[in-house]
């Protein structure tokens, strides 16, 4: 495993000095505009093939490795930030800590929201995915892990999982704390951050880190490349490795030369490793049978 991971860090400097490259030539003041979105590392329940929204897991070692290496293909990429953010939940907050503490910026001011918190899975929380698959089919579970306007199954206010129940929301109001999301309710409750902090810091020149949620940046990149409801059904975003955005001043992204699909942003990792990481999480809800 230290191996690849070694790997993976090496064909991450070797991109992150292309990224870079191609950013420094669009023009140097743009530069300042910049927003890198990480996925946090491999949680406990990525490895066990849980569905896990609001529930919260810790980092595994490689979780842990991934974010180590995350911050080293962004200080190799020359990224310096002024702020981060992240979520609420750990294992977001320990990939934030650890890659900053690689990129020698741990006294960096931190804001954590739960309106980044990953998006809320309801009723299918703590379910295996291919199990999952196995009782209702893939097409079903397709629907929803990735469709925009369709929820899971809501929890009942009892579940242990509802986060009513959690005091790190005790500051919210009951109505507004899901009981399942859908990921147009995930970038509904977004926006007020976006709109309200983030894009105001990014306009006035600060250069953010935020560590979230695969379903939490889908929300974000759905809206900063203004994605279609229906491609963003294919977009699936790897664990711990880092998404360049470069903004212009109305905060829209400025295409590099490799950006990534539909993205605007650039991956600082090996575009081959990059495609097989986001394949190997499509590939979470195939059944057992397969
Ligand atoms: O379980 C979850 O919370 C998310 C991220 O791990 O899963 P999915 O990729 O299926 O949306």
């Amino acid at each position: 495993m230290l191996a690849a991971t070694m790997r993976a860090a090496s064909a991450a400097t070797t991109s992150a000095a292309t990224a870079t490259a191609a950013t420094a030539a669009t023009a140097s003041a743009r530069w300042a505009h910049t927003l890198v979105l990480l996925r946090h590392g491999q949680s406990q329940w990525n490895l066990e093939n849980r569905f896990t929204g609001w529930v919260d897991v810790a980092l595994t070692d490689d979780g842990r490795k991934e974010a180590a290496t995350a911050g080293a293909a962004m200080a190799a990429a020359g990224l310096e930030f002024d702020a981060a953010y992240t979520s609420v939940l750990k294992r977001a907050i320990s990939t934030l800590n650890i890659a900053l503490e690689v990129m020698g910026s741990e006294w960096l001011p931190v804001s954590r929201s739960w309106r980044l918190n990953e998006r809320h899975y309801g009723a299918l929380s703590g379910l295996n995915k291919a199990e999952t698959a196995d009782k209702f089919g893939e097409d079903q579970v397709l629907v929803w892990r990735r469709s925009y306007d369709v929820p899971p199954p809501l929890l009942d206010t009892d579940s242990p999982y509802w986060p009513g129940h959690d005091r790190r929301y005790a500051g919210l109001d009951s109505d507004i704390l899901p009981r399942g999301e859908c990921l147009k309710d995930t970038v509904e409750r977004i926006m007020p951050l976006w709109e309200g902090e983030m894009g105001p810091a990014i306009a006035a020149g600060q250069r953010l880190v935020v560590a979230a949620h695969g379903n939490s940046i889908r929300a974000l990149v759905k809206h900063l490349d203004n994605i279609d409801d229906n491609d963003i059904l294919g977009i699936n975003i790897p664990t711990g490795v880092p998404l360049v955005y470069t903004l212009d001043d109305s905060l829209r992204p400025i295409r590099q030369e490799n950006s990534a699909g539909l993205l605007s942003g650039v991956y600082l990792g090996d575009p081959d490793e990059v495609a097989a990481a986001a394949e190997a999480v499509r590939n979470q809800s195939a059944a057992t049978a397969h």
